[in-house]
């Protein structure tokens, strides 16, 4: 009986420093860490009652358990499987939604009856959920967080990691948080700019210059590689390298060491790799534009970084985001037709062109607003369709409370979906989850 082995497991679970809970197969909580309490316990819900509910309406607000709601769940996983589960989730919190990482292990008893779970929730500082942050990654989409799962598992080991997007999808910041999130975190952050370094410098910049290496060589110079001692080296759109230069780098990767320019002695260099591109890297390989040997040395741990078009939904949050850290956007807000526009766009310059959009928009909008007439033309198309319209012209008859109006419509909707969330969810062009929660609002 789990009951007789309480104590024990309390003492186990106030042994763990970040938040933990023991979970029973049906999804109540059993028991709770300090870590735990002071993040859950708040004002309508005391230590006492957080024990009778069940885990996925403490961290999600649901009436069901998660994969009843269209997320993965752990606890689910873990029965199947018998084994240790991670699964990234959004989870709520009296400081607002936070992204977690949610570890779930069997507990079992002495003839390995599984008796209960322990949950350890490794709270995920590389991203935000919410528009508070100054700086970093913000994003709650599926797609977002699939991203950040794959950032999560890679960055503590010193993998080379590959990072696949198209420009201005957030390349440099996830860069930079794999590093921070690393052993190396404390350790410099060195980025070179592939694209932009002439073939006759980049031995130089890379590798560093001896004294009279070379006219104009004054004094010795210290490269990248050596900057980035012990920390990060991130080459930012490798596949711009012409093919003379990919064999010094594919030496300096394979040994370690590397000559500075009119060095004799070889230098032992000490960097975890990561790279990135928008470029396709096996289409170059095929054309012979970039080295198969280098392509495989980078590509160890390959993390595609969705462009835009791929987490519309987190279009809102983004340019709340943006507005509050551009100078002067601080009292600025997106009209709600503009931000309609913004979500009908393709933006092939991803969350760059939406920031620059941004940045125009509050020079323009005098009043606080940014609207329609303060995005740039390519951009202010906004198509509804003629039965939004006349659905529109019939609502404006009866003013109805905005989360009335959401509930006929929703639950009308999902009539006509035959019940269906996930296709239902597509259409709306929100995620299931979105819907679920929406949903669960009604009832
Ligand atoms: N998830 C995000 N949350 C907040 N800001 C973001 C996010 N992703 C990107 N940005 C912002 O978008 C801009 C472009 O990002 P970044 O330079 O990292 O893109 P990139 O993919 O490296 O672009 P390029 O390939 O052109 O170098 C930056 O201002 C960055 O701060």
């Amino acid at each position: 009986m789990i009951s007789d082995r309480l104590s024990e497991l309390q003492a186990l679970l106030d042994a763990i420093p970040e938040p933990a809970t023991l979970i029973s197969l049906d999804y109540r909580i059993l028991a709770t860490n300090r870590a735990y309490r002071s993040i859950y316990v708040s004002e309508d819900c005391s230590p006492q009652q957080l024990l009778q509910k069940t885990c996925y309406a403490v961290s999600h607000g649901y009436d069901r358990p998660c994969d009843l709601a269209g997320e993965a769940c752990p606890l689910r996983r873990c029965q199947e499987t018998g084994q240790r589960q991670r699964v990234l989730h959004l989870h709520q919190t009296p400081r607002g939604e936070e992204h977690v990482d949610v570890e779930l292990t069997p507990v079992c008893s002495a003839s390995g009856e599984t008796q209960a779970y322990l949950e350890i929730l490794h709270r995920v500082r590389e991203a935000a959920a919410s528009a508070g942050a100054d700086e970093g990654l913000v994003g709650r989409s599926p797609a977002f967080q699939q991203m950040l799962a794959l950032m999560r598992r890679a960055a503590p080991s010193d993998i080379s990691v590959l990072l696949l997007g198209e420009t201005g999808t957030g390349k440099e910041l996830v860069a930079r948080a794999l590093h921070d999130a690393s052993a190396r975190g404390r350790k410099p952050f060195v980025t070179v700019e592939c694209s932009g370094l002439p073939e006759t410098l980049f031995e130089s910049e890379l590798f560093g210059h001896e004294k009279g290496a070379f006219t104009g060589a004054v004094g010795r110079k210290k490269g990248l590689v050596e900057a980035a001692h012990g920390g990060t080296l991130f080459l930012d759109e490798i596949g711009e390298i012409p093919l003379p230069q990919q064999v010094k780098l594919l030496r300096l990767i394979e040994t370690g060491t590397y000559r500075s320019v009119g060095g004799t002695e070889p230098q032992h260099a000490s960097f975890r790799l990561i790279c990135a591109t928008h470029r396709d890297l096996p289409d170059l390989v095929k054309e012979g534009y970039f080295r198969a040997d280098l392509y495989y040395r980078i590509s160890a741990f390959p993390i595609h970084l969705p462009s835009l078009a791929e987490r519309r939904e987190d279009l809102p949050l983004l340019a709340e985001t943006l507005l509050r850290r551009l100078p002067g956007g601080e009292t600025v807000r997106l009209g709600s037709t503009a931000l309609a526009c913004l979500q009908a766009y393709a933006f092939p310059g991803n969350i760059r062109e939406l920031r620059n959009l941004l940045e125009r928009g509050i020079l323009l909008a005098d009043e606080g607003v940014i609207e329609v007439e303060h995005l740039p033309q390519h951009c202010q198309i906004h198509e509804t369709t003629p039965d939004a319209g006349q659905l529109l012209n019939q609502v404006v008859k009866q003013v109805l409370p905005l989360d009335q109006l959401e509930q006929h419509y929703l639950t009308r909707l999902l009539h006509a979906f035959d019940g269906d969330r996930r296709a239902l969810a597509a259409r709306l062009g929100i995620s299931e989850r979105t819907l679920y929660r929406k949903l669960a609002r009604l009832s």
